[in-house]
């Protein structure tokens, strides 16, 4: 199955990164197909206007909901259809998390609708809602200038868990946030030199004795997270003694 990521913004060039690397790999092997779009496209008057001032008044300019609408009309067509998922960055969404990722993962469709300015006409989002299956959501408790970083940073999260897309699967289960990991914090990692700047590797990764080694893995990803995101925490993981 291929996966379609479609991008609507007024710099699409942003997504020319996504020709390199691994997603370009991906790209090749027909597990994902790109397609970024120039919004303006779908304008009809010599500035190709794509704003205008907010209703209501207030600083800032809101996009226009027409040139969403032609563009939604051509890129994904005008008959509903739920498995087709929409994308909003948006400061006011709700925080993307790895849950979100793993179910995005095996979608067919995926359109990211990227803001600008101050926002898109709410209207754009109440229509796709009516046509297809709406995701509005933030990276984070902060502000970036529109919504183009934030969809690749969600590509990314997903592409990443299609099936077949990483070389070896079983990293996945080991990651953050990942089940195999009880949504822990992933244990800290070391490789060789054994010493290095006066500064060694734990010797209980030396050993030999993986139950062991099981344990400290674990006792590290439940100190982790208990120290840097008690918010991921219950009272079933406790502190290590
Ligand atoms: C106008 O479009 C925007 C503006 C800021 C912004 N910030 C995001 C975030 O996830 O932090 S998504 C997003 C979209």
């Amino acid at each position: 199955m291929t996966m379609r990521l479609d991008y609507l913004s007024i710099f699409p060039a942003y997504f020319d990164v996504l020709d390199i690397s691994l997603l370009g790999k991906a790209a090749v092997n027909g597990l994902v197909e790109v397609h970024a779009h120039d919004l303006r496209d779908w304008t009809h008057d010599r500035h190709r206007t794509v704003d205008d001032t907010p209703c209501g008044g207030g600083a800032g300019m809101v996009m226009k909901p027409d040139p969403w609408g032609e563009a939604f009309d051509e890129i994904i067509g005008t008959e509903p259809d739920s498995s087709v998922h929409v994308i909003f960055p948006s400061p006011s969404g709700a925080p993307f998390t790895q849950s979100a990722a793993q179910e995005l993962s095996s979608a067919v469709r995926i359109v990211f609708c990227c803001g600008r300015y101050e926002g898109i006409d709410h209207r754009v989002i109440d229509y796709a809602r009516s046509m297809w299956t709406v995701h509005e959501v933030s990276l984070g408790d902060y502000v970036l200038n529109g919504g183009e970083v934030a969809a690749l940073a969600i590509t990314e999260a997903v592409v990443r868990l299609v099936p077949g897309f990483m070389g070896n699967p079983e990293s996945l289960a080991e990651e953050s946030f990942s089940a195999g990991q009880d949504g822990l914090l992933e244990y800290p990692l070391f490789t060789r030199p054994v010493s290095w700047r006066g500064l060694d590797v734990p010797e209980v990764l030396m050993s030999g004795h993986h139950g062991r080694i099981a344990k400290w893995r674990r006792d590290e990803s439940v100190r982790l997270t208990c120290e840097r995101r008690p918010d991921l925490t219950d009272s079933d993981f406790g502190v290590p003694h």
